[in-house]
Order: structure tokens, then C-alpha cells, then sequence
């Protein structure tokens, strides 16, 4: 192998990510070009519930790695469909950047310091289901666009705050802009938020060797117990998901502490739920968690959070662009 090219989008966040990659790549002794691709959701203005949802950054990438125009494709873990690509593989899920949600508000505000009638920007329907179900009286209102658009609607003073997730922005080094960091009990993160998931076809042995060596075993584990727990709501039910994995130290050794949240957009019905499993099967964890969720009512949060008839299948949708 001469030189792995290493496919990015064009946003800020993209770039850095990739570069990240590429410099451990490089560290690693291996020859590196950046190849830059462009993807529907970085040239459409809709929101991203109007084109299509999930999977729109990874396809096109996707598309590269398997005609063969590119040999690594990194991507933001939270942003990749749960059903895997044929021909594709994980080669590496990199260590974790902090999972968690942060507001940046006016004035150095906290949720709890916003007054009511405040306005939120987010385009999660993870985050406002989260955001609505504490009860503060604020309002939520949709936005997308990369971090910079974000905080700019509240440096300009169109909204009082927005959402963002932390592991976005200490990329970017824009931490001084964050004003809380929002605790999970509050705010859950999308499965997978905060970490990478650096890509290859899996036929091409060199390059997954290559990368092989940036991968964190407790990260991935964690993603598999969360991306474990989507993967099974998807199949019944619509409704907004938050989850996140942790390492935990117990009795026997390690453990994965799984916890989880489903709700509806108006913040009226919320579910949270957690539990304990061994370390050495994340998946089975992430299952058995969302068929307690299921059972507890996610199921039927599909029929609350639609206006017409169930669809037979919606995925659950990302983030907003970054
Ligand atoms: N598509 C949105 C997206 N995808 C990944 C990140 C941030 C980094 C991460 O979560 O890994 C973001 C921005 C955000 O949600 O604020």
C-alpha cells in the first residue's frame, strides 16, 4: 500500500476530524492524501427530516470507498445508520471524545437560568423531547446549519440558545463558548455522539491492518451497547433516542452501565431506563434494554409522535449538520 487516501466532507468539523485521523495515521508510519467529497446534506438548506434523514453524509462517502476513489472514510459515529454496509467494514472506533450536550446561551446562561419564554434552537428531536419533558416553559424552535451558524443565531440574538454536542466543539476548540455542559441525567446523547467510526472495505486486509491500530476497545464497546439499543427500537419504534455507555468497575471486573431515554417531541411522555451488563457483550445490553423500553411503552410511542398512519419503518434521525 503507497498511500491511504482518506475521504472527508468539506465542513469544519469533517476536516478536523479526518486531520485528526490522518495525523495518527501518519504517526503510525503510513502516507496519508486527503480526498474531499461533498454529500446532500452539506449542500441542502432543508432540514434534514425533508431530505431523506439518516445516512445522508455516509452515503456518499460510502459510495467513494467502494468504487475505490477513497480508502479510509472517517465518520462522526452518531451520523452512521445502524445497519451495516455490505462490503464496509468499522476498521476502528478511536477513543471517545466527551459524549455529553452543551448550551451555549446569551449571557453565560444555564438552562436553569433561562427565563421562561425563553427560545432554544435545536433540529434534534432527541434534544427537544429531552429538553421539553424537564419542564422549563421554554421554546424549542428548529435550526440546522454547521456550529458556526448555530452559535451565531445567539451571538446575533435571534434565539436565546442552542444545543450543541460538546465533542463538536472542543474539536473545534469553541469550548469558551459553552456556558453549560448538561448532564446526562438531563439530556441524554445520541447513541454514538463523540466518537468516530473510521471506515474501509473490508476486502482490502492492508488498509484495515492500517487502521486497526487507532481503535479503543472500551469506546467500542460502548457504541455497540448503544448503537445495539437504536438498532432494536428501530424495528418499533420512531420516537426520539438518547443513550450512552459507560465502563464501570464491578464486582467480577468490568462491566458496561447502559442508560437510555425514548420519549415524545412535546416532552408529555419520557422514558428512562438503565441497566448493568458484562463487558464482553455490549450488543446483548443494548437489546435487552430497548425490549424493556419497548415493553415500558416506547412501542407505542410510534402511534403518539406521528400525525398520520405508523410508517412500516422510520429510521431515527440524525443530528443537525455539523
Ligand atoms: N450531524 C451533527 C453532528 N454530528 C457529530 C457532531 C458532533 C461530534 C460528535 O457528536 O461526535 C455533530 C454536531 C452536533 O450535534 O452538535
Amino acid at each position: 500500500m503507497t498511500v491511504l487516501r482518506l475521504g472527508t466532507r468539506r465542513s469544519a468539523l469533517a476536516t478536523t476530524q479526518s486531520g485528526w485521523v490522518a495525523d495518527r495515521l501518519r504517526e503510525a508510519g503510513h502516507d496519508v492524501e486527503i480526498v474531499e467529497i461533498t454529500t446532500e446534506g452539506d449542500v441542502s438548506g432543508e432540514l434534514l427530516t425533508a431530505i431523506g434523514g439518516t445516512g445522508v453524509f455516509a452515503a456518499a462517502i460510502r459510495r467513494a470507498l467502494l468504487d475505490g476513489r477513497i480508502d479510509v472514510a472517517v465518520h462522526s459515529l452518531k451520523d452512521l445508520p445502524t445497519a451495516p454496509e455490505p462490503g464496509l467494514v468499522v476498521a476502528a472506533v478511536p477513543v471517545r471524545e466527551d459524549s455529553r450536550d452543551v448550551l451555549v446561551a446569551r449571557d453565560g446562561l444555564t438552562l436553569g437560568e433561562l427565563p421562561t419564554g425563553s427560545v432554544i434552537g435545536t433540529g434534534s428531536p432527541r434534544r427537544t423531547a429531552q429538553i421539553a419533558a424537564l419542564g422549563l416553559g421554554v421554546e424549542i424552535r428548529p435550526i440546522r446549519g454547521n456550529v458556526d451558524t448555530r452559535i451565531g443565531f445567539v451571538s446575533s440574538g435571534s434565539l436565546d440558545a442552542v444545543v450543541l454536542a460538546r465533542a463538536g466543539l472542543a474539536r473545534l476548540g469553541r469550548l469558551a463558548e459553552v456556558t453549560e455542559v448538561i448532564d446526562p441525567i438531563q439530556v441524554l446523547p445520541a447513541p454514538g455522539q463523540g466518537a468516530l467510526a473510521v471506515e474501509c472495505r473490508s476486502d482490502r486486509d492492508d488498509v484495515v491492518a492500517a487502521v486497526s491500530v487507532l481503535d479503543d476497545p472500551d469506546t467500542r464497546a460502548c457504541v455497540l451497547a448503544e448503537r445495539s439499543l437504536l438498532a432494536t427500537l428501530e424495528a418499533g419504534c420512531t420516537a426520539p433516542v438518547g443513550a450512552l455507555a459507560e465502563v464501570v468497575e464491578g464486582d467480577d471486573g468490568l462491566e458496561l452501565s447502559l442508560r437510555a431515554f425514548a420519549g415524545t417531541e412535546d416532552g408529555s411522555f419520557e422514558l428512562r431506563r438503565s441497566l448493568v451488563g458484562t463487558y464482553d457483550e455490549p450488543e446483548d445490553l443494548g437489546s435487552r434494554l430497548a425490549r424493556i423500553l419497548l415493553e415500558d411503552g416506547a412501542a407505542d410511542l410510534q402511534v403518539a409522535t406521528s400525525a398520520g398512519p405508523a410508517p412500516d419503518h422510520a429510521p431515527h434521525q440524525p443530528e443537525q449538520v455539523s
